[in-house]
């Protein structure tokens, strides 16, 4: 089983899932996509995930570690491994996931600068229609980001799974470094 995990606010997580599902075939779960599925279907849940979300917070550990793993679950009959994006958050995150589903064999630390971060938040909440894209909420996820999730990186770097990528390239060019990390655990 391989899973990777990947860091920051707008710093293109998902723009890289994306390329990475189309080459390698992995099966990719976003912690924000399925809080926003379970927003989208109306339940009683969604309402105080997307309350949570709106100001720029983390939803309750237990909450999304249960969908991430619910959601592995489903597809461990079909699935290559599995790419974990906006998981872990905050340390106790990841110390959780050991606990109840294994340890990952690398992160992907997608890196910008905050006003690359904001800029590119900001231009995605022209067309995104997502409730947390907006001024006052990115700069609250920011804050967040650096306070709670940036340590998860020391957590992990002890290990030797760290690859820090340089996301303020083109993003065929991030690419080229975000395959170079996958190769080589080959
Ligand atoms: N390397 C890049 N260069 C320029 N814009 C980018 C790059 N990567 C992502 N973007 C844009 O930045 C925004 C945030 O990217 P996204 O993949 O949604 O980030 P995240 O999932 O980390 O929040 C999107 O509008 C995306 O098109
Ligand atoms: N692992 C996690 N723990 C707690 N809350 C999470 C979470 N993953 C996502 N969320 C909540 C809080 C985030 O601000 C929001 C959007 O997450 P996201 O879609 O991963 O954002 P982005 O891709 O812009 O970094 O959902
Ligand atoms: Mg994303």
């Amino acid at each position: 089983m391989r899973d990777e995990v990947y860091c920051g606010p707008g710093s293109g997580k998902g723009t890289q899932c994306e390329k990475v599902v189309a080459k390698y075939g992995y099966t990719h779960l976003s912690s924000g996509d399925l809080l926003r599925a379970e927003v989208a279907s109306g339940s009683e849940r969604g309402k105080q995930l997307q309350a949570i979300m709106q100001k720029g917070e983390l939803v309750p550990l237990d909450t999304v570690l249960d969908m991430i793993k619910d959601a592995m679950i489903a597809k461990a009959d079909v699935s290559k491994g599995y790419l974990i994006d906006g998981y872990p958050r905050e340390v106790k995150q990841g110390e959780e996931f050991e606990k109840k589903i294994g340890a990952p064999s690398l992160l992907l630390y997608i890196d910008a600068k905050s006003e690359t971060m904001v800029s590119r938040l900001m231009k995605r909440g022209e067309t995104s229609g997502r409730a947390d894209d907006n001024e006052e909420t990115i700069k609250k996820r920011l804050d967040l980001y650096y306070k709670a999730t940036e340590p998860v990186i020391a957590f992990y770097e002890g290990r030797g799974i760290v690859r820090k990528i340089n996301s303020e390239l083109a993003v065929d060019d991030v690419f080229a470094e975000v395959s170079k990390a996958i190769d080589a655990l080959k």
